[in-house]
């Protein structure tokens, strides 16, 4: 029987990054090249029906969904819980790699590796690997401070969606990011196609620097960040004296880079809490591809800005098999994924995650477009 004590810490891979960056699409290539290695895959969702696990590649892995939450907090027993029930099994697994949602702060992840004593002497934190999409990132760092959270945190940077630019934008992309995060490793890449030798098994995450950005790092309980507008963080009871009201998000990415953004760091709490996020999550029957297709080209054209992302699979009636649709803000796009099993719900589930959009239109025109609507 293996001696647990003497085991080698299993190697944690925390993928980040803002909302359609991909991540998945990262994911899903670890899961399906041949590496002869086993990992053990955690993912954490914002929405409420998870489409997430169902655009995830089929494979042999263990994957362990946590939905409803952001891993900062809620979610973040859980997510002792599972790497706790994983370490039980020593020698199934040759790493660990946990997919935030888009939305998440990493730093709290990350600390859930050190937290935990016994996490913490079978686990090594590898690196943190942050997906950056290069078409949307300038409006992200307007909108969006965890995007640079994302950026400012880690070891590994994936300048994804280098076919949506032109060398000149991603060169300035690329200084930016520099300016956030100096120490960085930065791989361009389109469709996350960067090599995996250079993402996993890294030994990058340096306590050191994340202790430099925040003394208290390594503090337990210290959860001053800001979390997921799912997050119920607010509702709980935490006694970590300090007024979740004001949000001011000082875990210490006091990174004083001057690229010349519009930074909002210590702006006013109503910028920095990012609570105009929301996702409605729609679900219809067998839908119509002549009244689909139209709408889904029309909401994204007229409500693109607003719509930080958008999934969904849907069932098109007298249609084999499954069509994923996905879009980042105007861009979209959809293919087949594969056949309806046997008696799977031929239904269509549909996910909106974005600001000031109106659930109501939005669910009635879509289940206007079902086939028998
Ligand atoms: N044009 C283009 N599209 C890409 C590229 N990489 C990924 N995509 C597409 O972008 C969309 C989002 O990709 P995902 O991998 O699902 O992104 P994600 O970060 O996992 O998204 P969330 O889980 O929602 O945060 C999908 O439609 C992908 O097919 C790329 O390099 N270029």
């Amino acid at each position: 029987m293996a001696d647990t004590a003497t085991q080698k810490p299993v190697p944690v891979t925390v993928l980040t990054g803002y909302l359609g960056a991909g991540k998945t699409t990262l994911l899903n290539r670890i899961l399906s090249e041949s590496h002869g290695k086993k990992y053990a895959v955690i993912v954490n969702e914002f929405g409420e029906i998870g489409i997430d696990n169902d655009l995830i590649v089929e494979s042999d892995e263990e994957i362990y969904e946590m939905n409803n939450g952001c891993v900062c907090c809620t979610v973040r027993g859980d997510l002792i819980r599972v790497v706790e029930g994983l370490m039980r099994r020593p020698g199934r697994f040759d790493g660990i790699i946990v997919e935030t949602t888009g939305l998440a702060d990493p730093v709290p992840v990350a600390q859930t590796f050190f937290m935990d004593d016994d996490v913490r002497s079978k686990t090594e934190l590898d690196a943190v690997v942050a997906l950056v999409d290069a078409k949307h990132l300038p409006l992200r760092l307007k909108d969006s401070r965890e995007a640079e959270d994302q950026i400012a945190f880690a070891d590994v940077v994936v300048v994804n969606k280098t076919d949506l630019v032109t060398p000149a934008e991603l060169a300035t992309i690329e200084e930016i990011v520099r300016a956030i995060n100096p120490t960085a490793r930065i791989y361009k890449t389109t469709r996350s196609g960067v090599d995996l030798a250079r993402v996993l098994d890294q030994g990058a995450f340096n306590l050191e620097r994340a202790l430099e950005n925040d003394p208290h790092f390594l503090e337990h309980g210290h959860e001053d960040h800001v979390c997921g507008p799912d997050c119920d963080h607010h509702h709980h009871d935490h006694d970590h004296g300090h007024d979740h009201g004001h949000h001011h998000h000082d875990h210490g990415h006091d990174h004083h880079h001057d690229h010349g953004h519009d930074h909002h760091h210590h702006a006013a709490p109503s910028a920095i809490h990012d609570v105009t996020v929301k996702s409605i999550s729609l679900r219809g029957g067998e839908m119509n591809p002549d009244r689909f297709f139209p709408w889904i080209q029309k909401i994204t054209q007229t409500q693109g800005p607003n719509i930080l992302r958008l999934k969904g699979i849907i069932a098109f009636a007298g249609d084999d098999e499954r069509y994923v649709v996905q879009g980042v803000h105007m861009i979209i796009e959809g293919d087949h994924q594969r056949a309806w099993k046997e008696g799977e719900k031929r239904e269509s589930r549909l996910v909106f995650i974005g600001r000031d959009l109106d659930r109501e239109k939005i669910e009635q025109s879509f289940l206007a477009c079902q086939a028998n609507g």
